[in-house]
């Protein structure tokens, strides 16, 4: 994109408007109020032939006096990547943002060009300073500063619907990514946040890349998929599950999810909102762009089949209590009232789509013990298992921790990883150099001592196992005999 020269161009200008000014004091002084307001409008008409460029004003504040017009922000970060390349004179502020410190900006005054679909647009950048000084505690507002587009006229119709349309979208979303991210909690209906700053990111996150890639892409196609959930008529919302062991990466993956989108986290804590109403004004609260994420669902009563049965149990307890002529304070369940159907309206009720796009993650190690409405496709889209590290995931890791690429002892690393389990967590800890600069090959033997060791005890605890099985169906034989139960009969061979 060249920079744009218009000092021709405006010297031309100068000169017709020069003239026409002359011509008009004439006009104004001789001519009859009719005559003077018909040459006026054709004048006009006619230099509109001679400037074939139209231009659109965007002022930084709008009706409400100190409200910042967000067409002109989002126009401020379009133009930042343009500015920083074309501009001379530029305004930088600082953002506290891993990926970019300086936000940059076009100065008073400045100019650069912008090119979409072929066609060449102009940007520029200008203050009005109002003549009226009054005393105000915000002085800035006396210098009204615009951006001014100027294209040519045969592009109006593309120009004022597509290309418009296309910097207010980028901008909003430079903006979105360039932002300072918070991470809120809830203390009971309140949120509260502070400034999130995980570096965890898809890139460090080891797994299997295939399995990375898709999800990678499906937040992509989620992110960017306004219109599609718009003209398909559902909620623009899509719900994770992550389950998998302890130590796999689940939390993890939800910061590196967190800093892909340039979202916010809301870590919504269940057991600390009393009741479906107090659950429900906490979502509405919820900005767009976010992922709420409840972490241990499973442990979140009320929610399984198992907690089901232990509230029962707990009300039954009371009763008695009651019974026994106990205080009910004493025996008050302390447990949230948010139960499983809230958390459904929770996930997708109507007014979980108010207001822009939201991901629902929920995580545990206990996927079994989910209730299937929960975690049923539409409410939980996407089920992701976090497991034990593989040979893939272990290369990912030996990288981040070891710059090691490869090595003579992954070969013994990949049959290990084969044969038994250990979490990403547990091999990122034998992976952690001791010394600086790291002793790699240290490190690799000390990760294939540790696996190695964790095989044999697997291996013993199966042996035990096995041993205990064989006891208990001898004692089962056993009983059976005394009972006198044919052991044909009940199942065994009876060669005991
Ligand atoms: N897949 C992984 N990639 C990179 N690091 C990992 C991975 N899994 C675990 N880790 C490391 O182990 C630590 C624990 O992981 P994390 O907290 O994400 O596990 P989790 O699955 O959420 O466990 P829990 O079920 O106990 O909450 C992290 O600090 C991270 O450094
Ligand atoms: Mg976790």
């Amino acid at each position: 994109m060249n920079k744009f020269n218009t000092a021709d161009m405006l010297g031309h200008l100068g000169s017709v408007i020069a003239s026409v000014m002359f011509i008009w004091a004439i006009i104004q002084q001789y001519f009859p109020y009719n005559i003077r307001n018909f040459i006026e409008k054709y004048s006009q008409r006619f230099l509109t032939l001679f400037y074939p460029y139209i231009q659109i004003t965007f002022n930084e504040f709008t009706g409400e006096r100190f409200k910042r017009s967000e067409a002109y922000s989002a126009i401020e970060t379009y133009l930042g990547k343009t500015t920083s390349t074309q501009a001379k004179r530029l305004k930088a502020d600082v953002i506290k943002n891993n990926t970019q410190p300086l936000s940059l900006s076009m100065d008073d005054h400045e100019e650069v060009a912008d090119e979409f679909n072929g066609i060449k647009v102009y940007w520029s950048s200008g203050k009005n300073i109002l003549k009226t000084q009054t005393f105000s505690f915000y002085p800035n507002t006396d210098e009204k500063r615009y951006y001014k587009l100027t294209f040519h006229k045969r592009y109006r119709e593309i120009i004022l619907t597509d290309y418009l349309k296309h910097v207010l979208k980028e901008g909003k979303e430079i903006k979105v990514k360039n932002r300072l991210r918070k991470l809120y909690t809830n203390n009971g209906a309140q949120w509260s946040h502070v400034v999130f700053e995980h570096p965890a990111s898809f890139q460090t996150l080891a797994m299997d890349p295939v399995k990375k890639q898709e999800i990678i892409d499906d937040l992509t196609t989620f992110s960017n998929g306004e219109e599609f959930y718009n003209r398909i008529g559902r909620a623009w919302k899509r719900g994770y599950l992550l389950y998998g062991p302890p130590g796999t990466g689940k939390s993890t993956m939800i910061a590196a999810m967190a800093n892909f989108l340039g979202y916010d986290i809301y870590d919504l804590e269940l057991t600390a909102v009393k009741d479906n109403t107090e659950l429900r004004r906490l979502l509405i609260e919820t900005s767009s762009k976010s992922i709420i994420v409840i972490e241990d669902i499973d442990c979140s009563m009320d929610l399984t089949g198992q907690r089901k049965k232990e509230v029962k149990e707990e009300e039954e307890e009371v009763t008695d209590a009651a019974k026994k002529g106990v205080k009910p304070q004493e025996n008050e369940s302390k447990t949230s009232k948010v139960t499983l159907s809230g958390l459904l309206n929770f996930v997708d009720g109507l007014w979980s789509a108010c207001g822009g796009d939201r991901l629902i993650v929920f995580t545990t190690n206990h996927v079994e013990k989910l209730d299937p409405a929960l975690i049923r496709r539409g409410r939980m889209d996407k089920h992701i298992e976090l497991s034990y590290c593989g040979f893939e995931a272990f290369k990912v890791l030996a990288w981040n921790y070891l710059y090691l690429e490869t090595h003579e002892l992954f070969e013994r690393v990949r049959e290990l990883l084969e044969e038994t389990e250990m979490t990403p967590a547990d091999v990122a800890e034998n992976l952690m150099p001791k010394t600086s600069p790291p002793d790699q090959e240290g490190c690799l033997r000390g990760l294939i001592g540790a696996l190695e060791k964790t095989k044999e005890e697997a291996e013993m605890k199966k042996k035990v196992e096995e041993e205990e099985e064989r006891k208990k169906d001898l004692r089962e034989v056993k009983t059976g005999e005394v009972k006198g139960v044919n052991p044909v009969e009940n199942g065994s061979n009876g060669s005991v």
